[in-house]
C-alpha cells in the first residue's frame, strides 16, 4: 500500500508547507528564515521600515479612534491594547453596506444564515473590459517595450495576489500564479489591444529566490517606476489578512522620491471575517491619507472569487481614458466612492416657478392681414 501523504500540513506565515520548506532549504534553494529575510538586502534598513510602518499604522488608528471616541479615547477605552484598538473601530454604515452588497469577507453565523445572506446578494453589473494578452517580459530595463500606450501597473509584497488580480481583471488565466512567494520574476506586459497595457511586477519582501535575484527585481521595479513615462497609475496591493506591513512602508519610502500616483487595493477579501475586513478597510483608508502620493480611494477585491473586480475595471478604464469607449452610458461615479465620508449635500433651494406665459391670440385685423397705419390724405403727395 502506498504511503499516505502528509495528513496535517503545517503552514508557515508565507503559506507554504513546513515539509516543502525544509526540503528546499536542504537543497539550498531558499533563504534560511523567511522572517529574517523580509527586507531586500541593500534596501532601506529594516529598522527604518519598521519604524515607518509602526508610525503610519499607529497614527491611522489613533486618528480613527479620536474621531469616534473623542480626544480622550485612551482613557475612555481604558488604555486599550493594540488588538483591542482594532476591535473597537466602528466601521461606517456605508462600509458595512458595501461588504454586504459584494459579499466580501467571511460571513458570521451558521451555514443556513450564511446561505440566506448570500441569496440576498445582488449580482455585480457586468463591466466590459478589452481582451488582454501577454506581449513582453523584461528582466532588464533594455527589454522594456516601446512607450506607446498608457500603462497601469500592479505591485505589492510577494504572494499578495498581483497576478491573480490581473487574471481577474482581464477575465483570463494567462498569468501564472502560485502559492509560493516569488512566482513572477520579471516585469510582464499584457496588452489590451492598442488601448493600454497592464503590467505585472515581481513582489517585494520575502520570496523563494536568492538574495541577488531579489535585489535585481527591486532595481528593475525602481527603474521602471522612475523611467516609464507612460505609467499612469500604480496599484499597490495589500493583503487584507495582514494589512500594511514593513515592506510596504519601505516601498512607499522609496516611492516618495519617485513621485508616482498610487492607489491601495486590499486583496484576498474573501479570506477574512467580515468584521475584521471592515476595520481593516477603515484603517487602510486612513493610512492612504498619510502616505505620500497615495490617492484616498481604497479598493477591496477578491481575485479568486471575482468580487469587487468590476469597480477596479471601471477605475482602470477611466484612468487610461477609455471610459467612454468601453463603459458608454454606464454611470461614471464608482461604487467605492459611496464609502468615502459622506459629504453634506448642498441644500437645494426650490426654484421659483415662473408663470407660464399664455400666448395672446391675434386680433381680427392682424389675422386678416390689415394694418392700422392710416391711408395718406389726398393732395398731401408732392408737398
Ligand atoms: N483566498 C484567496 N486567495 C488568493 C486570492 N488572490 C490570490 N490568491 C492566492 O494567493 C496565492 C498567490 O497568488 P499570486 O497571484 O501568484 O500572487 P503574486 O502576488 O503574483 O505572487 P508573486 O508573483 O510570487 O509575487 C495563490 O495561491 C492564489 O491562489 C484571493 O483573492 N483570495
Ligand atoms: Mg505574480
Amino acid at each position: 500500500m502506498p504511503s499516505q501523504p502528509f495528513r496535517y500540513k503545517r503552514h508557515t506565515a508565507a503559506g507554504v508547507s513546513q515539509r516543502w520548506l525544509s526540503k528546499a532549504r536542504n537543497q539550498g534553494s531558499v533563504p534560511v528564515a523567511p522572517e529574517a529575510n523580509e527586507t531586500v538586502p541593500g534596501a532601506t534598513s529594516p529598522d527604518d521600515g519598521r519604524q515607518q510602518q509602526a508610525k503610519v499604522t499607529e497614527t491611522a488608528i489613533a486618528n480613527l479612534l479620536t474621531a469616534q471616541y473623542g480626544a480622550n479615547w485612551q482613557k475612555a477605552l481604558h488604555n486599550p491594547s493594540n488588538r483591542k484598538k482594532l476591535m473597537v473601530i466602528k466601521p461606517t454604515q456605508a462600509v458595512r453596506d458595501y461588504l454586504d452588497e459584494l459579499g466580501l469577507g467571511i460571513m458570521a453565523g451558521n451555514k443556513t444564515s450564511r446561505q440566506k445572506l448570500k441569496q440576498k446578494l445582488v449580482p455585480e453589473i457586468h463591466v466590459p473590459f478589452p481582451h488582454t494578452s501577454f506581449f513582453a517580459g523584461a528582466k532588464v530595463p533594455e527589454s522594456f517595450p516601446k512607450l506607446d500606450v498608457s500603462e497601469v501597473a500592479v505591485v505589492g509584497r510577494s504572494n499578495v495576489g498581483k497576478s491573480t488580480l490581473i487574471n481577474a481583471l482581464a477575465r483570463t488565466s494567462v498569468v501564472r500564479t502560485s502559492d509560493k512567494p516569488g512566482m513572477t520574476q520579471q516585469i510582464n506586459f499584457y496588452g489590451a489591444g492598442k488601448d493600454f497595457n497592464l503590467v505585472d511586477m515581481p513582489g517585494y519582501g520575502f520570496a523563494f529566490a536568492k538574495d541577488e535575484a531579489r535585489v535585481q527585481w527591486q532595481e528593475l521595479i525602481d527603474h521602471y517606476l522612475k523611467e516609464r513615462k507612460t505609467l499612469v497609475r500604480l496599484f499597490v496591493l495589500i493583503d487584507s489578512r495582514t494589512g500594511f506591513k514593513v515592506n510596504d512602508a519601505e516601498f512607499f519610502d522609496r516611492l516618495e522620491k519617485l513621485k508616482v500616483k498610487t492607489t491601495l487595493v486590499l486583496t484576498k477579501c474573501d479570506d477574512i471575517p467580515r468584521s475584521a475586513l471592515a476595520s481593516r478597510y477603515m484603517v487602510t483608508a486612513e493610512i492612504a491619507q498619510l502616505l505620500p502620493n497615495c490617492l484616498p480611494k481604497v479598493f477591496m477585491v477578491s481575485g479568486k472569487h471575482q468580487l469587487g473586480i468590476n469597480d477596479l475595471r471601471k477605475e482602470v478604464l477611466h484612468i487610461v481614458g477609455k471610459g467612454r469607449k468601453y463603459l458608454g452610458g454606464m454611470k461614471d461615479p464608482l461604487r467605492a466612492e459611496k464609502m468615502r465620508q459622506s459629504v453634506p449635500k448642498p441644500v437645494r433651494v426650490p426654484q421659483r416657478r415662473l408663470r407660464k406665459r399664455v400666448p395672446v391670440p391675434p386680433t381680427r385685423k392682424e389675422a386678416e392681414g390689415t394694418t392700422s397705419i392710416p391711408e395718406p390724405e389726398p393732395g398731401s403727395e408732392g408737398q
